[in-house]
């Protein structure tokens, strides 16, 4: 079953982005994956994927480059189609909807802004299709502020730093509000007072809507920053972890 919100998604964007979300809960939006089974072609490394992550939680992905990480987002976000096995939020199927009617937000880790739009206009792309036109500009303006990239809203991306690419980026993804967060190595662009800034947001964003956010990362700060929990993947598996924070 799909979250319910007690009033429409839209009358909650005064609250966005990013402040306290008073009716923000998604409900218990538990992510397991049951023995997914998937290879790149039949001499692909064969992977054997299960685990679980709960809501409200970062959960994170790490192993070396290679292991099959990005594969493991692809999979839950139904870019790739696994062999066997089951993809649960919250106990429904999360395998027959195709990638766009997931209740999932992703960046990916190569994600690519519109060069030729505003940075605003980038970020507007994740605004609720029926967000009242009034309250779109407020919104953006503020998903940048809460970025550290206040007042960029009508710079042309193509001239944004690579680091500002991310943050608009992120911006987009987050304003999607979904209850399952995909991350691709969300700050591999970013400088380290940036990285710590974007790292409190995702703590606080997936706290607070109760979000069920995965991780992947190369980092060990960033984990012990972040995660309540992780995974490495070694050999094709899902193998718990030390890594997390207490
Ligand atoms: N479309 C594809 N076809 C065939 N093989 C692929 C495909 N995509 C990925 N692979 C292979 O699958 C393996 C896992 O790739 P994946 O991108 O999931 O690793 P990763 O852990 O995310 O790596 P990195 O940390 O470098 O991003 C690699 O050996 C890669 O070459």
């Amino acid at each position: 079953m799909m979250r319910r919100l007690s009033r429409p998604l839209f009358s909650y964007l005064p609250f966005l982005p990013f402040s306290p979300c008073p009716a923000s809960s998604h409900g218990l939006q538990m992510l397991v994956l049951d023995d997914v089974r998937f290879s790149h072609g039949a001499n692909g490394t064969p992977y054997r994927f299960s685990m679980s992550a709960a809501p409200g939680e970062v959960t994170a992905i790490s192993g070396p480059s290679g292991s099959g990480k990005s594969t493991l987002l692809d999979l839950i976000a139904g870019f790739l189609r696994p062999s066997s096995g089951a993809i649960k939020l919250d106990g429904v199927d999360l395998l027959p909807p195709r990638p766009e009617r997931r209740p999932l937000s992703i960046l990916f880790q190569s994600d690519a802004v519109f060069d030729h739009l505003s940075a605003g206009a980038n970020v507007a792309l994740g605004l609720p299709r029926n967000t009242p036109r009034a309250e779109r500009g407020g919104a953006v303006s503020r998903a940048l502020a809460d970025m550290g990239l206040a007042g960029l809203e009508r710079q042309r991306a193509s001239t944004l730093s690579g680091g500002q690419k991310q943050r608009v980026a992120l911006a987009r993804t987050l304003l999607r509000d979904k209850p399952l967060l995909l991350l691709d190595e969300p700050f591999s662009a970013l400088d380290d007072e940036n990285r710590a800034r974007m790292r409190a947001l995702i703590a606080r964003l997936t706290a607070e809507r109760g979000w069920t956010t995965i991780l992947v990362s190369h980092h060990e700060d960033d984990i012990a920053a972040l995660a309540r929990q992780t995974y490495a993947i070694r050999d094709g598996e899902l193998v718990p972890s030390t890594m997390a924070a207490p």
